[in-house]
């Protein structure tokens, strides 16, 4: 159960839906921007935690990644953003009900080694000194390839709560386990990725009984009308009716295609949701069965 903020110099959250989102780092900017795009609107002071939403009843709490999976499963927070990584990390998968995958924040957990070392594969570590902030994934992956329990391993992993890659250069560990993303990190320290832990992105997380059930419903479907309006647009073209059919098995839609007749005889207008990242090879195929002023719009918001 979330207790609310009980201090004076604090404002008055008890009333509200307390949204933890990420302090700052790799997510901070990508979430501003999620909640602007639903529209929730605050004003946060200067260096105050929380802010109150002006128009719904919500207080943002601004936490670190690694912390807010952690408050979700203990209900002191009844929904936030985090990383996939931090709710497996921190063992609170059965505490938290997963929402829905944001589609940023990305990347891989990567047992890494020192190039030109003779370390090819993860089985190459054990028993050795690994150095990550990701103690217990590491040492359940450590596990596995030992086949004993996790608190059984021979490989001795090591907490370091940043700059992991600098471990090896430094003589602190044999390989290290952590994020990867475009890899720049990770090569720039003389390292090459040799076994994925997880793939990750960042996630909507409730508590499995959260306090206001109705508005974190609400923000859910915000949340997925935005995600959907970012991955389709509205494509619409004309097309002789005769090759109609063609037409809609090159784009279905996602529920079905919206026809209007013409006045020309015989054409129709179609408007139709396609997926972004098909959109160019979809405008080539209505093309080639005859298709005519084809428009590609992007879509604001979408609800289902
Ligand atoms: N390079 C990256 N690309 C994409 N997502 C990332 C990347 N690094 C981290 N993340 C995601 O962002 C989350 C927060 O990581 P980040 O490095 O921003 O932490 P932080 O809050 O700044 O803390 P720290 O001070 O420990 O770095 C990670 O758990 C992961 O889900
Ligand atoms: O593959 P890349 O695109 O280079 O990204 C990987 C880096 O990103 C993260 O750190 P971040 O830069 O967020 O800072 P941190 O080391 O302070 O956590 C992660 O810990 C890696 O170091």
């Amino acid at each position: 159960m979330a207790n609310s903020f009980i201090n004076a110099s604090l404002p008055d959250t008890s009333d509200r839906m307390l949204f933890a989102v990420p302090k700052k780092g790799r997510l901070y900017d990508q979430c501003l921007g999620l909640l602007s795009s639903i529209g929730i609107e605050f004003n946060r002071k200067p260096r105050h935690d929380i802010a109150l939403v002006t128009n719904m009843p919500i207080a943002l709490v601004f936490l670190p990644a690694a912390d807010i999976a952690t408050y979700v499963a203990k209900g002191n927070i009844d929904i936030g953003i985090t990383g996939l990584d931090i709710i497996r990390e921190s063992q609170t998968e059965n505490d938290v009900a997963e929402l829905l995958r944001l589609g940023f924040g990305k990347c891989k957990l990567q047992v890494q080694a020192p190039l030109g070392h003779p370390v090819v594969s993860a089985e190459d570590l054990v028993g050795k000194r690994i150095v990550t902030s990701f103690i217990n994934l590491t040492k359940q992956r450590f596990a596995e390839l030992e086949g004993v329990d996790p608190e059984k391993i021979r490989t001795q992993v090591r907490f370091v709560s940043g700059s992991v890659e600098a471990a090896c250069g430094l003589g602190l560990a044999d390989g290290i386990v952590d994020l990867v993303e475009s890899g720049d990190t990770m090569r720039a320290a003389g390292l090459h990725a040799i076994d994925t832990i997880l793939d990750t992105e960042s996630v909507l997380i409730t508590n499995q009984h959260p306090r206001f059930p109705k508005l974190a419903e609400t923000i859910k479907k915000r949340v997925e009308g935005i995600l959907t309006a970012r991955q389709y647009v509205l494509c619409q073209y004309n097309i002789d009716r005769k090759s109609l059919e063609m037409a809609c098995r090159i784009t279905p839609g996602r529920q079905a295609p919206t026809v209007t007749p013409l006045e020309q005889n015989g054409w129709v207008a179609v408007s139709v949701m396609v997926e972004k990242k098909l959109v160019g090879d979809k405008m080539d195929a209505l093309s080639d069965i005859g298709a005519t002023d084809i428009l590609v719009l992007n879509i604001a918001n979408a609800r289902a």
